[in-house]
């Protein structure tokens, strides 16, 4: 089991472990054009973040949150952030590789595209909000309309539920990561 999924329950934590280990097949050396940057912890946005990469095809590499360093995130054309809103903001696991890669690129990586997609219970602005205001210090550049999917997880139970995501989410999801390949390969980012 990884020290990052050590916190929860032992059934909640093997799960996280199985979900990050099936998630992270790509070659973390390629210089991928567009890199996928995702945390999860019920597997709403680890699924999107998996549907975002299949859309961008031979181009997209994923990164856990907890694996992103300045150096993979360099190496990249552009970004897709991929996670929960926890507390009206970004999830903890998110906000700790932006405090952490923050400094190291500034200034690296200005004009850069990127997007985002949000997993919510009942809002998701918050987090969105903050991923923007992060990234405009980085100067990079919002290409796609914010994706933000809502759960309807309020009570304790179905927030920790594991999440299903719907058809059509899944399907937007696949088209940003598509879209941004595409204007990424041409060079319209
Ligand atoms: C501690 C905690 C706080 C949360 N706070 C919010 C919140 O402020 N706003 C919201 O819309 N959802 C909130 N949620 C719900 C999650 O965003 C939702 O369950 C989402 O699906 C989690 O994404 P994941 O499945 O990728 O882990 C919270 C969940 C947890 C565990």
């Amino acid at each position: 089991m990884c020290a990052a999924c050590l916190s929860g329950s032992a059934a909640e934590s093997l799960a996280l472990c199985r979900l990050r280990e099936a998630l992270v097949p790509h070659d973390l050396a390629h210089e991928a054009m567009l890199t996928i940057v995702w945390h999860s912890r019920t597997g709403g946005a680890a699924a999107m973040a998996q549907a975002v990469a299949e859309g961008g095809g031979r181009e997209a590499r994923l990164i856990a949150a907890d694996d992103a360093t300045p150096e993979l995130l360099r190496g990249a054309g552009g970004y897709v952030f991929v996670a929960p809103e926890n507390l009206g903001s970004l999830s903890g696991a998110m906000k700790e590789m932006f405090d952490r890669c923050y400094y190291p690129l500034l200034g690296r990586v200005e004009g850069r595209a990127y997007a985002t997609v949000i997993a919510a219970g009942s809002d998701g602005h918050g987090a969105q909000a903050q991923i923007d205001r992060i990234v405009t210090g980085w100067r990079l550049r919002r290409v796609a309309d914010p994706i933000i999917v809502n759960f309807a997880a309020q009570t304790p139970e179905a927030i920790l539920a594991r999440k299903e995501v719907p058809q059509d989410a899944l399907t937007a999801c696949r088209e940003l990561g598509e879209a941004m390949a595409e204007g990424l390969r041409l060079g319209i980012f």
